[in-house]
């Protein structure tokens, strides 16, 4: 039997737009009961989810290796889809690694990596799912690059609202330009918070997190828990309050014993109807097992 694990990420961590990524312990498993006539997968997302060849999973593998064999799968995930957690880069990734645990010439982790990231279109959760903990990366010139990071010494506070928002809407949200300026000073804040990361300045970081100049503020009206964790965070003293990925997720870092704390104040708040997580993070990332 074969069994691929791929963990739920969170991206952008305020001014990483687009290449920074924590992989979080949350898990989407693929297991694999063997050939049929036809894919089959049984997953628990509902029927707006396809049960056949028209599965992300299924179309990723199928993409990478036309003539696969069809083949019963069963998904297990507490992952919620649309919400910011990476659903779609687990499905992808779990595709991509069950194509080539199938095919008799695999590709390189660096070839899945790339493959991953022109699926999905940037690879800040492509990225840290593949490789687990914290990464940074670029997709320019049909190029990907990444760096895997010190894994931080920090726990996330998840809250994921009700609702759903599809990527695409989320970026919708977003502007065509950005004044010169305005990019200057996101840029430079996002590589001062790379370089935080890099020599585990935890409270630094943390600070950083904070002052997105690339998109948080275009998407602020379709998530309007993001204003509401923020100040109760800071009520209690705590920075490091982000939009995890397109959202509608909010995500705070800190220690477990700040997180847990203010997952009470948060669960406390009748405004904040959603579900609460406290995750550590994910250090192992795409995990394949056969027995
Ligand atoms: N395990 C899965 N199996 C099949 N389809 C999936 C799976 N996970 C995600 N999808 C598809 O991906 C869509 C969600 O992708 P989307 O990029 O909008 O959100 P996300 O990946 O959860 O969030 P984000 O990219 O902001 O972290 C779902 O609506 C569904 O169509
Ligand atoms: N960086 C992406 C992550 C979601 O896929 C975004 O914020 O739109």
């Amino acid at each position: 039997m074969l069994k691929i694990s791929v963990p739920a990420t969170s991206a952008n961590l305020g001014p990483g737009f687009d290449s920074i990524g924590l992989a979080l312990n949350m898990q989407l498993t693929l297991t694999v009961l063997g050939p049929r006539q036809t894919w089959q997968v049984s997953h628990p997302f509902g029927a707006n989810v396809p049960s056949d060849a028209r599965n992300l999973i299924v179309k990723t593998a199928l993409s990478l290796v036309p003539n696969l064999t069809p083949q019963r799968l069963e998904v297990t995930s507490e992952i919620p889809l649309a919400r910011g957690l990476g659903s779609s880069s687990t499905a992808i990734v779990a595709g991509l690694a069950l194509a080539n645990e199938l095919s008799a010439t695999p590709i390189t982790k660096q070839a899945l990596l790339l493959k991953a990231t022109e699926l999905e279109g940037h690879p800040d959760n492509v990225a840290p799912a593949i490789l687990g903990g914290l990464a940074v990366a670029t997709y320019a010139d049909q190029r990907v690059q990444a760096v895997q990071l010190p894994t931080p010494d920090l726990t996330a506070s998840v809250y994921v609202p009700n609702e759903e928002l599809l990527t695409s809407a989320s970026r919708h949200a977003l502007p065509a330009e950005l004044p010169y300026k305005q990019a200057i000073a996101g840029s430079s804040i996002g590589n001062t918070l790379v370089a935080a990361l890099a020599m585990k300045n935890w409270s630094l970081a943390l600070e950083l997190l904070e002052q997105d100049r690339f998109h948080e503020q275009y998407r602020a009206s379709l998530v309007p828990a993001l204003a509401t964790i923020r100040t109760t965070a800071h009520a209690m003293g705590l920075v490091g309050t982000y939009l995890s990925g397109a959202g509608p997720t909010i995500v705070t870092l800190g220690t477990q014993t700040d997180m847990s704390q203010l997952q009470v104040k948060l669960q406390a708040n009748p405004a904040l109807t959603g579900k609460t997580f406290l995750l550590p993070v994910n250090t192992e990332g795409l995990t394949v097992h056969k027995s």
